[in-house]
């Protein structure tokens, strides 16, 4: 099909609905994108250099779409990754060259003064609404009430959000809105910034035409209306998607073939003797001859890449220098540490209320372990001080240390996994600092580890028959439950920091546990442990539990053999273990948070 038969197709259809340009949204400068010697390599695990990207110039204007296209693998993400100052060079990869902003070379901490990367997944919390999404952005941005509110209800509108706007955005576990409204709210999310540059890596992937369509339509105002710079990587896109494009850029073997106004695409392969028949998608075409799977393309690759020295590049050199010099002197508004915590904290309360999955199953765990633990050790407590009675209370003991470690511990590993990938979009984007999520995390936490034990001890307490000789006893007991679990809680958070993949984290959690349990002085005395491996028992937050509780436990009761604690080994005391019992609370949640900062670190 010709460009001119596709033309007014779009303008008398589909663009009836023009999304206006709101006042607030209009962008502050033009930026003019440009990378010069672009070269990206990577190192495999056995050593051998792999050229990903050689040796680029490249430039994308402001107020213009530029589409980056290629066959699968031919670099794209690459490129654009490069261009968000998101690769840095390290042991297995290696990048040089400059990436320029209106000629001033930019990096990943100044990228977010000016630009927004919208990434492939939408990677949004799950349990807010599209306006709850953009409002936290808004609020977290910017200090002037009047200006929030208009940043969000501009962004609504155009990015057309209004009918979805107060239904859930949800995910793989929480229905919520359609494909298309979510690529909107994402890059919504980006846009109430009010970036001058918007990357976006393949923005219609998952979408069906028409949804894609209007995407790209809606990215296209935001470059022409608002003057933004939009450059995005794409697959096959369909005609009309086609001809909302302004440059295209396409990338073959890491190097380009073509980089120009769209216009003239066709033209210049025609000109260099790959006309693209009459009545085709000249993308399609484009890709057609751009694969590696013939080796009639693979043979024409050489003719491509000459022809675009001789012809496109030196064009290409010559843009580059022309670009805009404007200076680009924005200030990010910083909001306080405390302010930023609230704001997360409050977030992920309402992500709690909201997915009363999580809720029903920690009150739920609490009450039935509770139950079944009160079943199982029914009665015990009062016992004849027989050698039976107690080896049955300290197993009780010591299962209780286990079963509050455990349940606290799995809960945070897997729901921080959901949650990673969203704390790294929004620091990446400059949102707030990651102590400010880590201490607003650990707040919303707190509270689970204070209800959940209370609940399973107060109900499993007096059905064991625990030692109850005064309140002092019993709120001692509570208390160390509550250790306990803000240990478990504390580990959890570490593991989910520390390891990238939920199901490696889970793999490895119980092998590093299990040390921990077997020397923590149940299952062998802790006096008949060898040097060179006993030393693992001062590392055990369960042996400090298990001591603590044990000796509150067994405090009053006699024993027809003897003193239950010399039995069972304990040297620390019941006080101190408490105190490092805290003092272990303080250092894994320590721990946790400098993983949090590699992991972030490791993004970038
Ligand atoms: N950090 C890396 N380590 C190893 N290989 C890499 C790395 N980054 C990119 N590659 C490789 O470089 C090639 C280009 O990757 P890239 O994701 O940029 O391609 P693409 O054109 O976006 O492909 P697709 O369309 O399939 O997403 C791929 O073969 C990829 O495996």
């Amino acid at each position: 099909m010709q460009e001119t038969e596709i033309q007014p197709q779009i303008e008398a259809g589909r663009l009836n609905d023009t999304v206006q340009s709101a006042k607030s949204l209009r962008c502050r400068r033009v930026v003019d994108i440009a990378f010069q010697n672009i070269e990206y390599q990577v190192v495999d695990q056995k050593g051998h250099k792999r050229d990903i990207l050689r040796n680029l110039h490249g430039y994308c204007p402001g107020g213009e779409v530029t589409a980056i296209l290629g066959a699968s693998g031919a670099g794209k993400t690459s490129l654009l990754n490069i261009l968000a100052a998101r690769v840095y060079s390290s042991k297995t990869v290696k990048l040089k060259g400059k990436v320029l902003a209106n000629q001033m070379e930019y990096d990943s901490e100044t990228f977010s003064n000016f630009a927004a990367y919208v990434m492939q997944n939408d990677v949004l919390f799950e349990t807010l609404t599209p306006r709850e999404a953009l409002q936290f952005v808004a609020d977290l941005k910017y200090t002037d009430p009047e200006l929030k509110q208009s940043r969000v209800e501009d962004t609504i509108k155009t990015m057309k959000l209004e009918r979805c706007q107060n239904a859930i955005i949800g995910g793989p576990s929480l229905k919520g809105i359609s494909g298309g409204e979510r690529k909107r709210t994402s890059i919504g999310f980006e846009l109430v910034t009010n970036p001058s540059c918007i990357l976006l890596d393949e923005p219609t992937s998952g979408l069906d035409s028409f949804t894609a369509f209007q995407i790209i339509y809606e990215l296209q105002l935001l470059a022409h209306e608002q003057d933004r710079t939009i450059i995005f990587t794409i697959h096959q896109p369909s005609s009309d998607i086609y001809l909302l494009f302004d440059r295209v850029m396409l990338l073959v073997q890491g190097k380009f073939i073509y980089q120009g106004h769209r216009t003239k695409l066709v033209g210049y392969f025609k000109g260099i003797g790959f006309p693209c028949p009459d009545h085709s998608n000249p993308m399609d075409y484009m890709m057609s001859i751009m694969h590696q799977e013939s080796q009639i393309n693979i043979d024409n690759f050489p003719i491509y890449f000459d022809q675009y020295e001789k012809q496109l590049h030196p064009q290409v050199l010559e843009e580059i220098k022309e670009s805009s010099k404007t200076e680009l002197v924005y200030k990010q508004v910083e909001t306080s540490t405390a302010f930023q915590i609230n704001l997360i904290a409050k977030r992920a309360i309402k992500g709690f209320v909201r997915d009363k999955m999580i809720i029903k199953q920690r009150v739920g765990m609490a009450i039935f372990m509770g139950l079944l633990l009160g079943y199982s050790y029914y009665g015990i407590g009062e016992d004849s001080g027989t050698f039976a009675d107690y080896t049955s209370m300290s197993g009780c003991m010591f299962f209780l240390c286990i079963n509050l470690t455990m349940s606290s511990l799995f809960p945070v590993v897997l729901q921080f996994a959901t949650e990673r990938d969203v704390f790294l979009r929004e620091e990446n984007s400059k949102l707030y600092t990651t102590f400010s999520y880590f201490m607003g995390k650990s707040f919303v936490e707190i509270p689970f580890c204070l209800i959940s034990p209370i609940m399973q001890e107060l109900i499993l307490y007096w059905m064991i028959g625990l030692n109850s000789k005064d309140g002092g006893v019993v709120v001692t007991h509570i208390f160390i439950a509550i250790l306990t679990c803000l240990n478990g809680n504390s580990m959890g958070l570490m593991a989910g920091c520390a390891f990238n993949d939920i199901k490696v984290a889970t793999s490895i959690v119980p092998l590093i546990l299990l040390p921990l349990i077997i020397f923590s002085g149940f299952f062998a005395n802790s006096k008949q442990f060898f040097v060179w491996i006993g030393w693992i028992q001062y590392i055990s937050p369960v042996k400090y539990s298990f001591e603590a509780l044990a000796t509150n436990e067994f405090d009053g009761r006699s024993y027809e053999f003897g003193d239950p604690i010399d039995t069972l080994g304990f040297e620390v005391g019941q006080w101190e273990s408490v105190g490092i019992l805290i003092a272990f609370v303080v250092a894994i949640r320590f721990g946790a948070y400098m993983f949090l900062n590699i992991l972030r670190s490791k993004q970038q």
